[in-house]
């Protein structure tokens, strides 16, 4: 992706590459006037005015050239990075719901974050490195034109000092790789360091277990595997030093014993050349562990699978919602939990036939791991079945668009929701103040909330507050078919009758299908449908008689 990304810029890249090879152009004509002059002095000629006034032009151009072509690169690796994140945010965005459930949340976490800012890093350093790579290159080509025999003694040293340093670089990156790895899992357990807080602050034994087994191993592993990473870094560098001193070396001592004829002045001209090349050489080799970094970063986003169709981020155009419809019919739907990392049992639903209408409020209930939730994660398309078909009114669901057409009938408060801050209307635009407000007061929480241009003020709140406040937010998405997941279940006993007794008809008289899961046997007599789940089936059962049984059995 990342070099995909870089070769939509390639005539900028040009563009400043040429502008980097004038200024190493002017640095090399610098070298080779003073070389000249020295050799001029030596030899009872001198033209002081001249030499100054090509001194002070090649020290201008050197300058112009080299500061207007990082600028162009720094632009471009600024706009590269921006692509980037742009990119990244889409392709999550684009990914389906269950593709990031099997990838993990700190897996993503950890790439969006660490994997793109590494890129940016490596990026950064774009500039100044293709800047330093012309020079190195002109600088060879500069030998190879002063002197074939020379340059065949360098080059014979560069090749050599290339090829073990590729073998060290790949070790290098390879190292790199496994230090990403141990980053996914420090990842992880700082999830659970944040994530568990509580639990962690009032069992000082997990808090000390967790801090000397789990986080400072995994601390420890990371060090042994930052140091051997870097090491690779440090003999790259080193030898790099090295290889410049022997190509001196061989510059003056080697050739004088195969190539007599080449002059003292020559010789002298190369180690100027070789001094001059010491500082982009090693701005190169030190950019080694960058680049690198952002290889495997660019490898670790590659490996998680985002989705890469993000055409439909091309329009603002909202989704419309489907309001002429009777009957959502699922027909003998299952599906199986893939094998992911853990393996064992993998959870099956169905086969479910099932359906709903307009109008109507279907209640779902069965005991806990019976597959209620799962259920309704393919009943709102954020699973996808394998077999059987979900239909509305005798049209089956395509999900060529990736369903999306379909999971924008539905309006859900999941038990592991989230708030956002925005109300949004079903035009997907900001919902209007007077209506947020409406809706905040009925549910008491005028005095927490308040909401400014469709913004909520807060959604810091008590976790039954949260859930109300996602009920607002439901309210005004205005969907057709509104799905509930335990909404009650953490409700004081007022907005539990409010819920059962006085939402649920209301969205009923609008002409809603209303699915609620609940263990709430007591409201059972409200619903006009139940299913009851057992082990990943689902049983239709006689409303009257289910809330008739279960009130015996709440009573005795
Ligand atoms: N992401 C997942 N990957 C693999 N298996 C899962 C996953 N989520 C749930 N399961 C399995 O599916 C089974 C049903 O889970 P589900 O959440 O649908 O139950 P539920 O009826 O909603 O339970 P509860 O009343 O406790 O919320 C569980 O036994 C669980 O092991």
């Amino acid at each position: 992706m990342l070099f995909k990304l870089i070769s939509e810029y390639k005539g900028s890249i040009l563009f400043s590459s040429f502008l980097s090879m004038l200024s190493a152009l002017s640095g090399i004509a610098l070298i080779a006037h003073i070389n000249d002059y020295l050799s001029n002095i030596n030899n009872g000629v001198e033209n002081f005015k001249e030499g100054l006034s090509f001194m002070v032009f090649g020290v201008i151009a050197l300058v112009f050239f080299g500061v207007l072509s990082q600028f162009i690169l720094t632009k471009l690796s600024a706009s590269i990075v921006e692509r980037l994140r742009d990119i990244m945010a889409k392709r999550v965005l684009a990914t389906s719901y269950s593709n990031l459930e099997k990838i993990g949340g700190h897996r993503v976490y950890a790439t969006i974050t660490g994997d793109v800012r590494t890129i940016s890093d490596s990026l950064s350093i774009l500039p100044l490195f293709a800047y330093n790579f012309t020079a190195v290159a002109l600088c060879l080509v500069y030998m190879g034109y002063s002197s074939w025999e020379l340059f065949l003694v360098v080059l014979f040293i560069l090749t050599f000092a290339v090829v073990v340093a590729k073998v060290i670089l790949n070790k290098g990156i390879k190292s790199f790789e496994e230090l990403r790895e141990c980053d996914d899992e420090l990842f992880s357990n700082f999830k659970a360091l944040v994530e568990g807080g509580k639990e962690l602050n009032i069992n000082t034994n997990r808090k000390r277990f967790f801090y000397h087994k789990i986080l400072l191993p995994i601390a420890e592993k990371i060090k042994f595997a930052d140091v051997k990473a870097k090491m690779f870094f440090v003999y790259i560098t080193n030898w790099a030093n090295a290889t410049l001193f022997i190509s001196m070396g061989a510059v003056v001592f080697v050739s004088q014993y195969f190539f007599p004829q080449v002059t003292v002045e020559m010789m002298v001209r190369f180690v100027l050349i070789m001094i001059y090349l010491m500082g982009p050489l090693s701005f190169l080799v030190d950019s080694f562990e960058e680049i690198s970094n952002g290889i495997v970063a660019n490898r670790k986003i590659a490996s998680l699978n985002l989705s890469e169709d993000m055409a439909e981020f091309d329009t603002e155009k909202s989704v419309k919602t489907n309001d002429n419809w009777s009957e959502l019919t699922l027909k003998n739907i299952t599906f199986k939990y893939k094998k992911g990392e853990s393996p064992g049992f993998q959870f099956e639903v169905g086969p479910i036939n099932a359906s709903f209408k307009r109008g109507e409020v279907t209640f779902i209930t069965g005991g806990n791991g019976s597959g209620k939730s799962t259920f309704a994660k393919l009943l709102t398309g954020l699973y996808i079945p394998d077999n059987g078909e979900i239909t509305i009114d005798d049209s089956a669901i395509n999900y060529a668009d990736g369903g999306e057409s379909y999971r924008k009938n539905f309006s859900t408060i999941f038990s592991d929701f989230y708030v956002f801050k925005q109300a949004l209307n079903r035009d997907g635009e900001l919902a209007r103040d007077e209506e947020v407000q409406y809706y905040l007061k009925r549910l008491n929480l005028e005095d927490k909330v308040s909401v400014k241009d469709g913004c909520l003020s807060t959604t810091d709140l008590s976790h039954g507050q949260k859930k109300r406040l996602a009920l607002v937010l439901s309210y005004i998405e205005d969907s057709p078919i509104c799905l509930f997941d335990e909404w009650a279940a953490d409700q004081d006993p007022y907005f539990r009758q409010f819920f059962y007794q006085e939402l649920l008809p209301e969205l009923k008289r609008k002409g809603k299908s209303v699915i609620v899961i609940s263990h709430d046997d007591r409201y059972f007599s409200l619903a006009d449908k139940l299913y009851k789940f057992e082990s990943g089936k689902a049983k239709l059962i006689n409303v009257k008689n289910e809330s008739d049984e279960c009130f015996e059995e709440a009573v005795v």
